[in-house]
């Protein structure tokens, strides 16, 4: 197997305030390979927004350390992408003064940014709408010009934090497909925090699958799900039985999580 482009090695993160420490995650091990989409799952408050912040650079672990080919991350880079659930469009710029910004960030000349970001556009489906604004879209294409202005600098990494989780699981799934042809066309890596056990099981190679908190890896699974990963995928053996252990892994932890809140409440 080659070297992975993502190591994240021992990761801790133990919030301190002046009245009470946070042990957020413990022990994180896992890796990424170049290409793979990797799903991160837990129950809520397992630390996955941590765990992502960190892995982008935003916050630092309290020990252990995140590596990209063998150099520790720390901070925000050029090389790691991010896409957020909150809508991240800017509202006054057009689509496509949205997708071009980064590469224009990055002292790219003009003209072949706007190809670059046409071309981008044309990838998620929104040929067509490159003059219009962020309000005259839908929720859905809005996150399509998130992903867009994220996918056009060609980042190392793409992490995301539920970037469909407002949307309707229909449009979630449809979107999900989606990213996985243009992640295909891409080559892109990517490492995606979801509440949707569907969205898991469908779109990823791997899923590290958290325990309530404080988070620490409670099962790796490797998918055998077949490719490509259409909605004929949703009907597949291979999708039923992840499925399935993602449904009885959370559950187990969701039950841990009720029975320490009874012990704090008692
Ligand atoms: N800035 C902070 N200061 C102190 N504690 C924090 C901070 N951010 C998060 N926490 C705590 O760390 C734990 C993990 O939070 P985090 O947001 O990473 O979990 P999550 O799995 O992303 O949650 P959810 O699924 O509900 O979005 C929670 O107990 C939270 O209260």
């Amino acid at each position: 197997m080659t070297e992975p482009l993502l190591k994240v090695e021992n990761l801790t993160k133990i919030y301190k305030t002046e009245t009470k420490e946070t042990v957020a995650i413990k022990d994180i091990d896992f890796t990424v390979q170049k290409g793979e989409f990797v799903s991160i799952v837990g129950p809520s408050g397992c630390g996955k927004t941590t765990l992502l912040e960190i892995l982008s650079g935003l916050r630092q672990a309290t020990t252990g350390a995140v590596k990209i080919k063998d150099q520790v991350v720390t901070g925000p880079q050029s090389s790691i992408g991010i896409v957020f659930q909150e809508e991240s469009t800017f509202p006054w710029r057009t689509v496509v003064e949205n997708v071009e910004f980064g590469l224009l960030m990055q002292g790219k000349p003009k003209k072949e940014s706007r190809e670059k970001a046409i071309d981008m556009i044309e990838l998620v489906g929104l040929k067509g709408f490159e003059n219009s604004y962020p309000n005259e879209l839908s929720g859905g294409m809005r996150q399509r010009v998130a992903i867009a202005r994220t996918l056009v600098t060609q980042p190392e990494i793409v992490v995301m934090d539920e970037p469909f989780g407002a949307l309707d699981e229909q449009t979630r799934l449809i979107l999900g497909g989606e990213l996985l042809k243009i992640v295909d066309r891409t080559k892109a890596t990517i490492v995606l925090v979801t509440h949707s056990i569907q969205e898991a099981a469908l779109l990823s190679d791997k899923i590290v699958v958290l325990s309530a908190r404080p988070g620490r890896i409670k099962n790796l699974i490797e998918s055998k799900l077949p490719k490509p990963r259409d909605a004929q995928a949703l009907t597949t053996p291979e999708f039923a039985e992840i499925t399935q252990t993602l449904w009885s892994n959370l559950e187990e932890e969701s039950l841990t999580k009720t029975n320490e809140n009874n012990k704090i409440g008692s």
